[in-house]
């Protein structure tokens, strides 16, 4: 068996896992479930749960798959097309990971996510608790986007950060994130064959983002952008990731044992709450409200919560309990939060102090229009330096 003598400590400590396999190695690049590959990857998720450790995987491969099955040698380029190759695939899928993990007696649940249901609260907290309860009953969840009712404009499109989603849902250690190269290269390694291997960075840090600037294999959605970007939200949660080479023999046992494999993106962020991770995580926001100079330094440097009174502009439509940004007057984004009125109240308060609200809309459910404790600051520091110039 293979082994290199660097060590890494990020998987070997985890002790729940998101494993994430790409649309290329599931299925063979394109000609149809591997089942071999699969069958591996089970025994090696089985071998983990005998060590203690909860694995939830997230497979791409629906769409592959289907048009595999379909006999569609072109990746269809409308919506519907992609949507019932989609559920075509996904049949595909739940069968061949069912009948791997039935080897190893193991049960395996389908999860099919979208981000409508990662982005309201009620619905997140639904999602963390079924996917807790699943790990506690030793079931392996696949987990993929539920690509037959998602929209263009709603879709998340790549596993990748579906993945990171997951793995900030229900915290876990690390994001094995499996595909068809070592790692990350300085440079997309198919068109630029000099690339420099990274095998250790910051998660997070902007370099990695013009390195994996290309786009992916054609037969996968993201790239390797999509999956910096996922290991920057990974950490958000504390969440180190490794991207690595699915096909490398024993990956996951391999890196479970402590072999440095791949390119580990390191956590480092200070981890926020559970709460103010959803609201940094959000994707699409209602609104926004654009703030004065004063309140912008409320927020950003004394923390403190958002009154009607340092509003001065409402764009959007939203309900009171939806999450909206806050602007500076040159449109940068300094926070966001679950805002305390709708749209049309926000306009009729904004600018005036906190008393004055009953008087305007006859009753007050909140004097702020946005709690501190409903709020998460973002880039402070430049949202400051703006205000004050
Ligand atoms: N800097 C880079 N390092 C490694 N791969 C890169 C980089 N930039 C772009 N890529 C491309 O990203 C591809 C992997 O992404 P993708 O095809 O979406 O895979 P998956 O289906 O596993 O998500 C690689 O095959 C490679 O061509
Ligand atoms: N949900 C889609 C996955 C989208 C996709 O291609 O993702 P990936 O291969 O991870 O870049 C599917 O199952 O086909």
């Amino acid at each position: 068996m293979p082994t290199n003598t660097a060590t890494s400590s990020v998987v070997a400590k985890a002790k729940r896992l998101v494993a994430k396999v790409g649309s290329t190695l599931v299925t063979n690049e394109g000609k149809g479930i591997d089942l071999a590959a699969v069958g591996q990857w089970a025994a090696q998720i089985a071998a983990l749960h005998s060590q203690g450790r909860q694995v939830v995987l997230v497979s791409s491969g629906a769409i592959a798959e289907g048009m595999a099955r379909l006999g569609w040698a072109r990746r269809p380029s409308t919506m519907n097309e992609l949507q019932a190759a989609a559920a075509v695939g996904q049949m595909g899928l739940a069968q061949a990971y069912e009948a791997a993990f039935a080897k190893h007696d193991i049960r395996t649940a389908q999860i099919l996510l979208t981000h409508e249901d990662l982005a309201d609260r009620r619905r997140y907290l639904n999602a963390r608790s079924t996917l807790y309860t699943l790990l506690a009953l030793g079931v392996v969840p696949i987990v993929n986007e539920n690509d037959t009712v998602v929209t263009d404009e709603i879709r998340l499109g790549d596993n990748d950060t579906l993945g990171a989603l997951v793995t900030n849902l229900i915290e876990a250690d690390a994001l094995i994130i499996l595909t068809d190269q070592r790692g990350l290269y300085s440079a997309d390694p198919r068109k630029h064959p000099e690339a420099r291997f990274i095998d250790v960075a910051q998660a997070g840090d902007p370099a990695l983002e013009a390195m994996a600037g290309g786009a992916g294999s054609g037969i996968g959605t993201g790239g390797m952008i999509t999956k910096v970007l996922a290991a920057k939200r990974a950490a958000n949660s504390g969440g180190h990731t490794v991207i690595a080479s699915g096909r490398e023999p024993d990956v996951l046992l391999r890196l479970a044992r402590g072999e440095a494999i791949g390119s580990e993106l390191r956590a480092a962020l200070p981890v926020r709450s559970a709460r103010k991770r959803w609201l940094a995580n959000h994707l699409r926001l209602r609104g926004r409200v654009t703030l004065d100079a004063g309140a912008v330094r409320a927020i950003t440097q004394g923390h403190k919560s958002l009154l009607p009174i340092g509003v001065i502009a409402v764009e959007g439509e939203f309900e009171r309990g939806d999450v909206v940004a806050c602007v500076d007057q040159h449109g940068v984004e300094c926070g966001r939060g679950l805002i305390n009125y709708s749209a049309n109240d926000t306009r009729r308060i904004l600018r005036q102090p906190s008393s004055h609200i009953t008087e305007i809309l006859g009753s007050m459910s909140d004097e702020e229009l946005m709690h501190r404790d409903n709020m998460v600051f973002v880039r402070p520091a430049a949202a400051a330096r703006k205000a004050d110039s």
